[in-house]
Order: structure tokens, then C-alpha cells, then sequence
């Protein structure tokens, strides 16, 4: 594994906060979380997407998801709260894509030891029970972990391909992104699924009008 450490990779400013003699610890963990909110999803940036969304703009939105969650074998606030953390490690680590070179082991753990740095470091010192929850909820994610691991990894998909959709249309069909929809096959629980086939309806019949629209303006 590489030498690559969490601390390493703090803003200045946050590194402030943190060299005080009785730091802020929850400023400082707040401070990161803005790092989310500021960083645009490398993988809309990569291909042109001008007002592209934020990190946590995607982890907003599947939060909202789980909330519509049917299944009621399914811990709904679980998958909230699982959404809300699961890419909360790229506040320092950045968004990687899978076309980047960075190996899934090394990935995991510049993640892993971020998320082990800001529960244990940061939220630690003011609430023990928070960060051990932190941790637990990232895991289950990571390792698609029961229901809601299930669930909230094959949201982070659906919500990619919802604002995929949402993008080409605000391209009027003329920026390719159909590389993003290749996720649609390995989206495993039957309530997404159903989710991702409606939406894919819904793509191939706004392509369908577009199409016969041009033609007309030929
Ligand atoms: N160019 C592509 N980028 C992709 C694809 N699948 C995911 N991504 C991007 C989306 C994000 O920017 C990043 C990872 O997202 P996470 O939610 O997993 O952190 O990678 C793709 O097929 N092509
Ligand atoms: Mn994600």
C-alpha cells in the first residue's frame, strides 16, 4: 500500500483549526465536509459538463431516494444515513473514476483511512458513538453489506444515471454520455431495477422525439 495519509491532504485553513491548543474538532470535521459541497463529480467534469453537480450534491439526492425505498425489509433511515457518508471520504481523497488509474485496493484505502481519520480524529472527541456509526455505515456500503448496502450501492448508480439523463437533455441529445449507462447492468436489487427500466423508457422515448424532430427540421 502507499505511503498517501488523510492529514496530508488537509487545507490549510482546516489545518488551522486543528493546531489549536483545544481544537474545534467539529469545525474542522465540518470545514472537510465543505470540500464535498465544492468539488464537482469527475466524471460529468471529464466529459465537459459545464455546471456540473458536487459531490454532495449526488449524496444529497440519493439520501432523498432512500427515503422512497418500498421494500420494507429495508432500513430506509440506514440507507439515508449510508448515503449521506458513503463518497465522504473524496473530501480528501477526490472523485475517482473507474476509467482513472488508481487500482481499487489502493482506492479503498485512501479511503478507508480517511474515513478512519475523520471518524476516529475528529468526530471521536466530541461524539464516540457518532464516529463508531460513521465507520460502520461506510463499511456497509463498501462491502454492500445486507439490504442496505445492497440498496444504497445500486442507488449510487441509479442517481448517476438520473443525472446523466437530466445532463444529455440539457444538451438536447448532442453530448454522448451513453458510456455512463453501463452501470444499469450490474444495479442488483428487483425495486431499482424497476427504478432503472422506467428511466431507460423514459431516455429511449425523449431520443425517440428528438430524432423525429430533427428529421421534420430536415
Ligand atoms: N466517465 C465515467 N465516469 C464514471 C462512470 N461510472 C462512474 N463514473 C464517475 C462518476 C463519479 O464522478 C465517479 C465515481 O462515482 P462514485 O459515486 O462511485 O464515487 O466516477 C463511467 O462509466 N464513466
Ligand atoms: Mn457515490
Amino acid at each position: 500500500m502507499s505511503s498517501w495519509k488523510p492529514e496530508d491532504h488537509i487545507p490549510p485553513q482546516i489545518k488551522r483549526i486543528l493546531s489549536k491548543r483545544n481544537p474545534n474538532h467539529v469545525l474542522a470535521f465540518l470545514s472537510i465536509t465543505q470540500l464535498l459541497k465544492l468539488q464537482k463529480r469527475t466524471g460529468w467534469i471529464n466529459n465537459g459538463i459545464t455546471n456540473a453537480e458536487s459531490i454532495s450534491d449526488h449524496m444529497y439526492r440519493m439520501g432523498v431516494m432512500s427515503m422512497l425505498i418500498k421494500n420494507p425489509n429495508v432500513n430506509r433511515d440506514k440507507c439515508v444515513r449510508i448515503s449521506l457518508v458513503h463518497d465522504i471520504a473524496e473530501s480528501l481523497v477526490g472523485d475517482i473514476t473507474p476509467m482513472d488509474p488508481m487500482t481499487k485496493e489502493e482506492k479503498h484505502h485512501r479511503e478507508f483511512e480517511t474515513v478512519k481519520y475523520l471518524a476516529n480524529e475528529l468526530i471521536k472527541p466530541y461524539n464516540e458513538i457518532a464516529a463508531k456509526e460513521i465507520i460502520e455505515d461506510w463499511l456497509t456500503y463498501e462491502n454492500g453489506i445486507g439490504l442496505e448496502g445492497k440498496y444504497t450501492k445500486d442507488l449510487d448508480k441509479y442517481e448517476m444515471l438520473i443525472q446523466c439523463f437530466e445532463y444529455e437533455q440539457q444538451y438536447n441529445g448532442e453530448k454522448n454520455l451513453d458510456q455512463f449507462y453501463g452501470c444499469a447492468n450490474v444495479i442488483q436489487t428487483e425495486e431499482i431495477k424497476q427504478w432503472t427500466k422506467d428511466l431507460l423508457e423514459e431516455r429511449e422515448a425523449y431520443f425517440h422525439e428528438l430524432t423525429k424532430k430533427n428529421h421534420q427540421e430536415l
